[in-house]
């Protein structure tokens, strides 16, 4: 069949320049990227709420809407990461059409997975930056759609809160850079910050063991807070260390995601909490590297130092 795909250029939320998989007709050009699975599209809600709002078009392929170019610079490498890593092809395994809407709302300051599409608000500008200027968002979001096509995990108390973790953790990983999620949005006017840290939760007012947990109603009963647990236990698996006593033989980042995403295709359910994601993920662990190997063991280490 004729391959109309055209390889623009764009300039990101943060100045820097990325090449861009777009669709050619007649003499205009779209965010539409139908080299990976059955499409990436990226669209613009024009600063309104209705989704998922109008497909970009740009007439020579260089691309100047920088919220949109990272969106869709960022979906495609979040797309490679799990297809080249574990041979997923999109987030239901079979090419699941991406649509990603950036300008959401009036300095709308989240985004969001709403079951269907991504969704990225521009931010005021203070608070946050442009939400898909982030690539450990962007892999945030779009996990929660893995999410829903594999555990299914309810987004509510300890499910809700693996959920988190579980987005945190891939998204962490795809971008690689640091232990933070949100850094590169997060107040764009004070360096060095974050919306969250996989490595000392607390920093940021998230509990670093089971019995520091949330247990009130708020925030789906804290799922953006008592997720710093399971990240720190990934935290500790993946670089190592010692908390609360425990002292945890690091096995890398590969390893460590590698465990983790096996645990929330094969093992986790939509309502499981805590204690069944250690048994899960310790299992995962024997699975892929031996019942007595150091990778299982260094899991345990970690599930025991959050107080596990
Ligand atoms: O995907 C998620 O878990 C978050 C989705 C939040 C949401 C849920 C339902 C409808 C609208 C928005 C969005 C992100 C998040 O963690 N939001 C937190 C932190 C946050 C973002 N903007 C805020 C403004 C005020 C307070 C907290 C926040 C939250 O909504 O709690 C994930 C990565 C960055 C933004
Ligand atoms: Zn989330």
């Amino acid at each position: 069949d004729i391959i109309n795909f055209a390889t623009g250029t764009g300039t990101g939320v943060l100045g820097d320049t990325k090449t861009l998989t777009t669709t050619q007709s007649g003499s205009t050009y779209q965010l539409q990227d139908t080299t990976r699975g059955k499409g990436i599209l990226t669209y613009t809600a024009n600063n309104r709420s209705s989704l998922p709002g109008t497909l970009l078009t740009d007439s020579d392929n260089v691309w100047t809407d920088r919220a949109a170019v990272d969106a869709h610079a960022y979906a495609a490498a979040t797309y490679d990461f799990y297809k080249n890593k574990f041979n997923r092809n999109s987030l239901d395994g079979n090419g699941l059409l991406i649509r990603s809407t950036v300008h959401y709302g009036s300095n709308y300051n989240n985004a969001f997975w709403n079951g269907a599409q991504i969704v990225f608000g521009d931010g005021d500008g203070s608070l946050f930056r442009s939400f898909s200027a982030d690539l450990d968002v962007v892999g945030h979001e779009l996990t929660h759609g893995v999410i829903e096509y594999t555990a299914n995990l309810e987004y509510r108390n300890e499910p809700g809160a693996l959920n988190e973790a579980f987005a945190d953790i891939m998204g962490n990983t795809i971008e690689s850079k640091n232990w933070l999620l949100g850094d590169d949005i997060y107040t764009p006017n004070i360096p060095g910050d974050a919306l969250r840290s996989l490595s000392n939760p607390t920093l940021y007012n998230q509990p670093d063991k089971y019995s520091d947990r949330y247990t009130g109603s708020a925030d789906n009963g804290g799922v953006h807070t008592n997720s710093g647990i399971i990240n720190k236990a990934y935290y500790l698996a993946a670089q190592g260390g010692t908390h609360n006593g425990v002292t945890v033989s690091g096995i890398g980042r590969d390893k460590a995601v590698r465990i983790f995403y096996s645990t929330l295709v094969n093992y986790l359910t939509p309502t499981s909490k805590f204690a069944a994601a250690k048994t899960a993920t310790i299992q995962a662990a024997k699975d892929l590297y031996g019942a007595n190997s150091a990778e299982a063991t260094a899991i345990t280490k970690a599930y025991q130092a959050v107080g596990l």
